[in-house]
């Protein structure tokens, strides 16, 4: 198997033209991916349940005579776990309660404070009604994204919390369900892809309308989130998994090479790059990709990623390296180096950071307690961990006294007058009165 990954030097004179193509995310914004999505939203949308039959034959193979057959009950969700192997049963459970420890720091709580006058103003803090999550299910199993999603939602309150999982050729992976079980998920679809996510969008006869999907997916997921936006929430774009590891050169070159294939053995579009000063480091990692290339069984899917996407680039030294992190924005930075900390204030947009050479990537994505869902194609830059904020919103609350209405009616009734609109002048100065201030 091909072992290809390219090497780039910030010395370079072509250095930043192929760092940009590097960057460049068309693939996800691919305009085939792009048309196909939006031709299959368009039919959900007008053909509810007998499109989404159709979808599903054609992407997934399953074929179904009426969609309530894709839906998993409630008894088949618990089977799964019961009879679950115990030691898979046990990972489940820790990981679980781990997620659950993390997640319960994040709840907001209502708050309001009470002005001199009496006014009170505050924030209501409530949870959504419905939650649609989207389980990954193409090319891989996640249960672990199972409980990344459904845990969240679940400590901030949501009242029913609706899953969809893709199941290939009819295979229902028996830790997904078992998962959905232990996180308590009240509904389980086995749709996915663009059709999945506009049954969640608009409902169909038989999939409930949701207030806001959630989770993680391929380029095709990603774009059909992106096009629903407005009809319903998003969290963010969660596409294609990616790694950069930022390494002074200390850890072992083999542990290294194994953190940018987890990343790789996700997707042919995932991408992992490593940046270090050290030239050596980096053809001791390129010697060990080589090696350890064909002892992989996802081998194909890791060669493509790291041939099409993936990189190892030399910098003059630590700063030009959080330098170039910050332009990548990436959505699992590991800082595999001797004193994480001292770099860490450096490091502005990332999704998580992985501090130190033992802490791998992967601890992340299953059970250290944080959310594996996170935004991917540079949107760090504005966008945050999957979080219990995602399932929660907030109500302003504002309560004028007699006497604050008098205050900031005359405020505002200036303001209107000057915006020129007189009925919210007046609305404001008929709670003003002089009536009052005379009382007074
Ligand atoms: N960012 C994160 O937080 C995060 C977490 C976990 C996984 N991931 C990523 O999620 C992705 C999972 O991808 P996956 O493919 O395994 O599962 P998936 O469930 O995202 O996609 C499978 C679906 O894609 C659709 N599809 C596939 N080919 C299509 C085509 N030609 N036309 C129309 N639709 C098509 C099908 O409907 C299929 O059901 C990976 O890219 C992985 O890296 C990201
Ligand atoms: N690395 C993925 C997020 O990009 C999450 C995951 C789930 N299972 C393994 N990995
Ligand atoms: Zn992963």
């Amino acid at each position: 198997m091909s072992s290809q990954i390219r090497r780039l030097s910030t010395v370079d004179a072509n250095f930043a033209e192929q760092f940009r193509a590097l960057l460049a995310y068309e693939e996800q914004r691919d305009p085939h991916v792009e048309g196909a999505v939006a031709d299959i939203i368009h039919a959900v949308r007008q053909r509810g349940d007998e499109a989404l039959l159709e979808f599903t034959e054609k992407f997934d193979r399953v074929k179904a005579s009426c969609a309530a057959e894709l839906e998993i009950g409630q008894d088949e969700l618990k089977h799964a776990f019961d009879t679950l192997d115990p030691a898979q049963r046990e990972a489940l459970k820790v990981a679980a309660q781990r997620v659950r420890a993390f997640h319960e720091h994040q709840i907001a709580e209502s708050w309001e404070f009470t002005e001199a006058d009496g006014t009170r103003l505050g924030q209501r803090v409530t949870s959504l009604d419905r939650a649609g999550l989207y389980v990954p299910g193409g090319k891989a199993a996640y249960p672990s994204s199972v409980l990344m999603n459904a845990v969240p939602a679940k400590v901030a309150g949501v009242k029913e919390v609706i899953m969809v999982v893709p199941t290939p050729s009819g295979v229902r992976n028996q830790m997904v369900l078992a998962a959905a079980h232990l996180a308590g998920v009240d509904r389980v679809f086995t749709i996915g892809g663009a059709q999945a996510v506009a049954a969640l969008a608009y409902g169909t006869q038989t999939v409930p309308r949701v207030d806001k999907i959630v989770g993680p997916g391929n380029a095709y997921v990603a774009e059909a989130k992106r096009r629903v936006f407005g009809a319903v929430g998003i969290d963010m774009i969660a596409g294609p998994s990616e790694i950069l590891v930022i390494c002074d050169g200390s850890t072992n070159a083999d542990w290294i090479a194994m953190d940018l294939f987890s990343q790789a053995e996700h997707d042919e579009m995932a991408q992992s790059i490593l940046v270090s000063p050290s030239k050596e480091f980096l053809d001791n990692v390129q010697a060990s990709i080589k090696r350890l290339m064909d002892t992989m069984p996802r081998a194909t899917v890791i060669a493509t990623s790291l041939k099409n996407r993936g990189a190892l680039i030399q910098v003059r030294d630590m700063e030009e390296a959080c330098e170039l992190s910050n332009q990548i924005a990436p959505e699992h930075l590991e800082l595999s180096v001797q004193d994480p900390d001292a770099w860490v204030g450096k490091l502005r947009h990332a999704g998580a950071i992985f501090m130190g050479p033992y802490t791998s990537e992967s601890l992340g994505d299953y059970c250290a307690g944080p959310n594996h869902v996170l935004p991917t194609a540079g949107t760090a830059r504005f966008s945050s961990p999957l979080g219990v904020y995602d399932f929660q919103k907030r109500s302003s609350i504002i309560f004028a006294s007699r006497e604050g209405a008098s205050t900031l009616g005359e405020v505002a009734a200036e303001l209107a007058y000057g915006e020129g609109l007189p009925a919210h002048a007046r609305s404001a100065e008929y709670r003003v009165g002089p009536k009052f201030r005379k009382a007074d």
